[in-house]
């Protein structure tokens, strides 16, 4: 790679660049309420954002040469175990029980 600027700073030819897109997911100037739990976000506020590489705000698969080639695949795989698993299981937390979703290790 050339050498550039990036966000201000010099990046000398060679230099290695990763994009912590951790962060980029958790952008509150991007993302209302950012760290709740919240999976049909993506419906309702930010419809027109492309999760295929295209818009950087959200990069689940990366994005251009080195994007993920499984994605199609991912997102059918994923789409089918879930379907998969609501149909086979009757499912429900025992009573009084509160799931904690906040984000944690
Ligand atoms: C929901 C499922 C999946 C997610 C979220 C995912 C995500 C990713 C991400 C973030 C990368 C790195 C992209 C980058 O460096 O910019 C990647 C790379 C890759 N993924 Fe996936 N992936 C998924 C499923 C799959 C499947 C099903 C396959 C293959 C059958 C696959 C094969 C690969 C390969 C070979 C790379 C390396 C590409 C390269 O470095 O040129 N992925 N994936």
């Amino acid at each position: 790679m050339e050498a550039c600027n990036v966000g201000g700073f010099h990046d000398p030819t060679g230099t290695r660049l990763l994009l912590n897109v951790w962060a980029i997911h958790r952008d509150p100037a991007v993302w209302e309420r950012p760290t709740e739990f919240d999976p049909g976000r993506v419906l309702k506020s930010q419809t027109k954002i492309d999760l295929r590489g295209k818009d950087f705000e959200l990069l689940p698969f990366g994005s251009r040469r080195r994007m993920c080639p499984g994605l199609n695949l991912g997102l059918t795989l994923v789409s089918y175990a879930l379907a998969c698993l609501l149909h086979s299981f009757e499912w429900s937390v025992p009573r009084g029980t509160k799931i904690d979703m906040r984000e944690g290790l």
